[in-house]
């Protein structure tokens, strides 16, 4: 999917976060690094129109973020730094199909799908459990799923990473290497984007390198030594 920002720019209460950018993206493995504060989750929320460009535009597919609302969000799931709070019903399983139930799908539809989404990454066994006494490491297995069943082009995840051991890193690594769908990944976790396409660095709401992940990481690595 192509998405292209043309001098998007975002203020908060007059305070630019985001200088006009323009960029357009392709590729199958994008990754986003920079310091805290940099302008990372701002520029991925133009994405899914979670935060609308002050000036200038962003388009998923053609589709304009503000103009066609509602068909662009439908093309981009989101997982947010905390998944915890995206997920609305207490049982996974019921979670997963309130996204298929809000689509209006028939209820023999949502139980094969949502059965078989679960199946895709290995938690079957997850389903009747209660969300928000899940680990961190089947947490983010759940979100993505959850994303995942209403079938979206592109998946962003917002430090997929963050607070998991080695262990549940490593099982969230293989599992975004294995997505056939698009992704973004912001993260602080270098090694996470190491295989990717591409990496943006972003520094003071400026994209500050564009390049595969060895002279990004590079080019961010001297941005933090300053
Ligand atoms: N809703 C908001 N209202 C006001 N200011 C905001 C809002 N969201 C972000 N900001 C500010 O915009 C700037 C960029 O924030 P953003 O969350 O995009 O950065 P980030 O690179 O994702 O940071 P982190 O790595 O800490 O998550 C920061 O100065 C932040 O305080």
């Amino acid at each position: 999917m192509d998405i292209v920002f043309t001098a998007a720019t975002v203020r908060y209460a007059g305070r630019v976060a985001l200088h006009p950018l323009d960029l357009a993206l392709s590729e199958r493995r994008i990754g986003i690094v920079g310091l805290n504060g940099s302008g990372k989750t701002t520029m991925a929320r133009l994405i899914n129109g979670l935060v609308k460009p002050t000036e200038g535009s962003v388009t998923v597919d053609g589709l304009d973020t503000v103009a066609d609302e509602k068909a662009a969000r439908g093309k981009t799931g989101f997982i947010f730094q905390n998944p915890q709070h995206q997920m609305i019903l207490p049982i996974l399983a019921e979670d997963i199909a309130f996204g298929l139930k809000n689509r209006g799908l028939a209820k023999a539809e949502i139980a094969e799908r949502t059965e078989a989404i679960l199946s895709r990454f290995n938690i079957a066994y997850l389903a009747r459990r209660r969300v928000h006494e899940l680990s961190g490491g089947e947490t983010q297995l759940a979100a993505i799923a959850s994303v995942l069943v209403t079938g979206p082009d592109l998946l962003i995840l917002d430090e997929p990473t963050n607070q998991l051991d080695l262990k549940n890193r490593a099982l969230i690594e293989r599992t975004v290497a294995s997505l056939p769908e698009q992704v973004i990944v912001i993260t602080h976790d270098l090694a996470l984007i190491e295989g990717f396409d591409r990496v943006l660095v972003f520094h003071e709401g400026r994209l500050a390198a564009d390049s595969r992940p060895a002279e990004a990481i590079g080019a961010y690595r001297k941005i933090a030594a300053c």
